[in-house]
């Protein structure tokens, strides 16, 4: 089944229960609270469970004269009903001596409230049978969360491994629902068994003895202490025993144990009838225990707890519903005058956002386009361009609305030729960044008709608004358009501007391969870490541009700027004098701090890369192991970052430092060949739980993770996605 119906029957169940559910859930919590009170209660007589039945019932029968029946509860304590004074009286007993320990437990009345609006919101058989029918979807929403979460996390072997947090809701949502889904599978199925059974769905069995009453013999005669039976029955056995009625013959101890009834003769203690309790009442059991947690402490918090998660995930889970960007397409363009066909691969709807930028743009521009989902692919009898904009789900899949995409891309031949090209939106932080891109890319460049625009994938990391617009400029200009994309507020996020100030900046003439360092300080404190973004916005109706922050000191950062000829923000911070104070904002870029527990980190950087690196490596203050791998063209262009690299090295805040230059040799030498050739240290990194870091440019961070997965495979035996859930591979790369 394909995961939009997995999600749909997951969000149409919790919808359809939600109601009974929140009821059921929040009373669940409090029913939680009774048992771990009655356990609590001072009727629990340690070492009495050695005693035998024999035993018990003569310590019990010393104390009173008259004694009816002796039980024992899920608690565990000890209970009597006696005649005294021609009255009869229950209560707990101490077992060893007799003791009345305190009356029999009431039910409090919140827990009777709580109890009816748990099993029949007060409405009687509609209102039990909305509830086991909430049951029931509970399992079902459960059992399809665990299948979401399996395919989410690429399979059922890494269910538990690290979620990949997007946003509050969905992390949260995931995180917590794989601690409690077990219980709330119990708590469902359970729940689900005992309605049938109140509605008698599950028929239950009553045990009934034949009993031969001719039979019975007084003879030979035999205290109850000798009683076989009794003797060798320990107290834990017991449910509760029946006192013979009169002094005849036929009438008898009537024994409930754990797992059968017995009566017994009263005068010579032989059994009369012994049978074993059915399937039916062990199961019905059970499914009380489990379900309401009735003499178990840890089992009522377990189950308390599970109860109270659900409220949550209905929450985050309604949260990540409607969240999610709506995906409804209209087209003023029929597909068979359409000029430009935009296709999208989606699950979440973000890159259909996207996509429907660029469409709304060439529309505006008066170009025939036409949007639709990559599953909607068919003939388009007048397309020239192709533009297939894709994300990449579980192992490097499909997204939902792709799946088809490869059969009728075979399937319908287009008559004439057209140009395409693929963009690709994923993230880093999954093993297979961008596959479904690549692989698409590959297809159509084996699909007849279809023709290269861009022979390479263009890669948007994170929704990274600047990759994709800088990818449509250039896609724009290949085919005579002028696209100039704007972020739509919905896209923007909401962050708050500081003012900061230039501290030090190098000259235009000391430039080395067009980049300069910038020192800032931030004047009004806003919190940051080297691994943070700075997003600065050139002008007005500009958009951001997103800057790696190197963290020098409280409230000093620096950043490494690449100068492009055209570039309006490099530009913009390369004509800024010391002591100007512009204004930018600090994006928090957790996934991209220096690890905190790592012993040895090795960081790799191709040019302007290094910036954040800087950072790290001046708060290194412990003088742990830090080895930089860095890649520039010659030693020239090292010159920009020099003294700080010596000072790292002399100080100890930096173990090795191991550059590439790709202009200094006939042979071009790159990170990757250095990583190569350090395979068998970095996999010692790797294996003592360190952590790698590579920062700079996609083509670079390519050609490092393939070297890096080349080293696990060789040194380590596992997968490179192995380390890369345990946070021990962190990369920014644009
Ligand atoms: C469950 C899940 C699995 C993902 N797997 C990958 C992956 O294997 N490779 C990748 O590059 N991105 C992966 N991503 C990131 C998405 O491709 C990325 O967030 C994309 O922008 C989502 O676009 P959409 O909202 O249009 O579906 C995954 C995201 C989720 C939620």
């Amino acid at each position: 089944m394909t995961l939009s119906i997995w999600r749909y029957s997951h969000l149409i169940l919790a919808v359809s229960s939600s109601l009974f559910l929140l009821v059921a859930s929040i009373t669940g919590v409090i029913l939680s609270v009774e048992p771990i009170n009655n356990k609590l209660q001072p009727y629990s007589i340690s070492n009495a469970e050695g005693l035998s039945l024999a035993e018990t019932l003569a310590n019990i029968n010393a104390r009173y004269d008259d004694v009816i029946s002796v039980s024992q509860d899920q608690n565990g304590f000890v209970s009597a009903t006696v005649i005294i004074d021609s009255k009869n009286e229950s209560f707990y007993i101490d077992p060893i001596t007799g003791d009345k320990l305190g009356p029999i437990i009431e039910k409090a009345p919140i827990y009777q409230f709580a109890t009816n609006l748990h099993r029949s919101l007060f409405l009687k058989t509609p209102g039990r049978l909305f509830i086991g029918l909430a049951s029931l979807l509970l399992f079902f929403i459960a059992v399809s969360g665990i299948v979401l979460i399996a395919k989410r996390q690429g399979g059922i072997q890494r269910f538990f491994s690290s979620v990949v947090r997007e946003n509050y809701a969905q992390y949260q949502h995931v995180v917590y629902s794989r601690i409690v889904l077990i219980p709330i599978v119990i708590l469902a199925l359970s729940g689900v068994y005992l309605s049938l059974l109140r509605f008698q769905l599950i028929p239950e069995t009553f045990i009934t003895h034949e009993i031969d009453f001719d039979n019975l013999q007084e003879e030979p005669l035999l205290d109850y202490t000798n009683f076989e039976l009794l003797k060798n029955t320990p107290l834990s056995e017991l449910r509760d025993i029946e006192y013979p009625f009169s002094e005849f013959v036929e009438d008898y101890y009537l024994i409930r144990l754990k797992n059968k009834e017995v009566l017994l003769n009263q005068y010579t203690g032989a059994p009369i009838s012994e049978k074993k309790y059915p399937m039916v009442t062990l199961a019905s059991e059970w499914a009380t225990v489990l379900h309401t947690g009735q003499g178990t402490i840890l089992w009522s918090i377990v189950l308390g707890l599970g109860s109270l998660a659900v409220p949550f995930l209905m929450f985050t889970g309604f949260a990540v519903y409607f969240k999610r960007p709506k995906t409804n397409i209209k087209n003023t363009v029929p597909k068979e005058k359409a000029r430009f066909v935009i296709l999208v691969g989606s699950e979440g709807g973000t890159t259909l956002q996207y996509a429907q930028l660029l469409h709304s743009q060439l529309l505006a521009l008066g170009k025939k386009s036409y949007l639709a989902m990559m599953d909607d692919y068919t003939t388009f009898k007048s397309m020239e361009h192709l533009v297939v904009i894709t994300a990449t789900y579980g192992q490097g899949e499909a997204p939902s609305s792709a799946i088809k995409f490869e059969t009728l891309l075979k399937k319908h031949i287009q008559k004439q030729p057209y140009h395409f090209s693929v963009v690709g939106f994923g993230s880093t932080s999954y093993p297979h960044f961008c596959e479904f891109a690549y692989e698409t890319n590959k297809l159509l460049q084996t699909t007849p008709k279809a023709n290269a625009l861009i022979a390479q994938v263009h890669t948007v990391n994170d929704r990274s608004f600047e990759a994709y617009t800088n990818w449509a400029t250039a896609w724009g200009n290949l085919v005579g358009l002028n696209i100039r994309l704007t972020k739509p507020t919905k896209l923007a996020e909401k962050s708050h501007k500081s003012p900061f100030i230039v501290l030090e900046k190098t000259e235009a003439q000391d430039m080395i391969d067009d980049t300069f360092l910038l020192t800032l300080k931030n004047t009004n404190g806003a919190q940051a870490n080297s691994g943070d973004l700075l997003s600065i916005v050139p002008g007005s109706g500009e958009q951001e541009r997103l800057y790696s922050l190197g963290k020098l000191d409280d409230n000093i950062f620096t950043i490494s700027v690449k100068r492009h000829p055209e570039g309006l923000c490099s530009n913009y911070l390369l004509q800024l004098e010391k002591g100007t104070t512009f204004s930018a904002s600090v994006v928090a870029n957790k996934n991209f701090h220096f690890p905190k527990k790592a012993k040895k980190t090795v960081l790799i950087a191709t040019g302007t890369g290094i910036g954040p690196f800087l950072g790290m490596i001046r708060s290194n203050s412990r003088k742990n192991e830090i080895h930089l791998y860095w890649g520039g063209r010659t030693e020239d262009s090292l010159k920009l970052y020099k003294p700080f690299i010596d000072n790292a090295l002399e100080s100890g805040s930096l173990t090795t430092f191991i550059p590439a230059y790709s202009r200094t040799q006939t042979e071009k030498k790159y990170v990757q060949h250095l990583i190569k050739q350090d395979g068998e240290q970095i996999a010692k990194v790797l294996r003592k739980k360190g952590c790698v870091m590579i920062c700079g440019s996609i083509a670079m961070q390519k050609e490092v993770l393939n070297e890096l997965q080349s080293i696990c495979n060789r040194y380590l035996k596992k997968d490179l996605s192995f380390y890369q859930n345990r946070k021990q591979i962190k990369m920014d790369c644009y």
